[in-house]
């Protein structure tokens, strides 16, 4: 199982609906047009095909259930922390928000993927910017996980491909 979480609105329902179409899953869709997506309340789940005959189950935990998304650690092997590189405002929320996470016992031994999204946005930050305001490169030699970074847009596919091999190459 790989957990999908960030704070709300950062685009978490839009990457799971990307991942379901790449599958191969849900061809009425297609990467023209970004589908419409409604704040979670609860969990979302999507089957993502990660190698020919491979299948990995993402769970999206809505934002407004930060609280309690620890709930759901025990069974969880990957993680995907999403933030949105456009959203300074939030910014220090989602850092908070990593911290815990990566500080939980349950997840010690998870792989984690950080997803700096909406990079399509020109109100985006640059990369060195968001890496310096949230201390990434702190976060991630201190983190007992192997962490990893990638700017993404699940609007517009950018980092979708590196997301899907990242998740085929950290499923053992
Ligand atoms: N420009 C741009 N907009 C995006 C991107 N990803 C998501 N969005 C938009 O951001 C809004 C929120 O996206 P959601 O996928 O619903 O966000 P979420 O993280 O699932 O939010 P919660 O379910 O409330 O936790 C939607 O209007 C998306 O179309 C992106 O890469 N670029
Ligand atoms: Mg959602």
């Amino acid at each position: 199982m790989c957990l999908l979480v960030g704070p709300p609105g950062v685009g978490k329902t839009l990457l799971l609906k990307r991942l379901q179409f790449l599958s191969g899953k849900d061809k009425l869709g297609d990467m023209e047009e970004a589908p419409a997506t409604i704040p979670t309340v609860g969990t979302n789940l999507v089957n993502v095909q990660v190698g020919k005959k491979t299948e990995l189950t993402v769970r999206e935990l809505g934002g407004s259930m930060g609280p309690i998304w620890h709930s759901y650690y025990k069974d969880c092997k990957l993680l995907l922390f999403m933030v949105d590189a456009s959203n300074a405002a939030q910014l220090s929320a989602s850092t908070i928000q990593l911290l815990t996470s990566l500080t939980d016992d349950r997840l010690e031994d998870v792989s984690v993927l950080i997803l700096l999204n909406k990079v399509d946005l020109p109100s985006s930050m640059a990369l060195t910017e968001l890496k310096s305001l949230m201390r990434l490169e702190d976060i991630v030699c201190h983190a007992k996980q192997k962490v990893t970074v990638l700017e993404i847009s699940a609007r517009e596919g950018q980092g979708l491909a590196e997301t899907i091999a990242w998740l085929k190459d950290n499923n053992k």
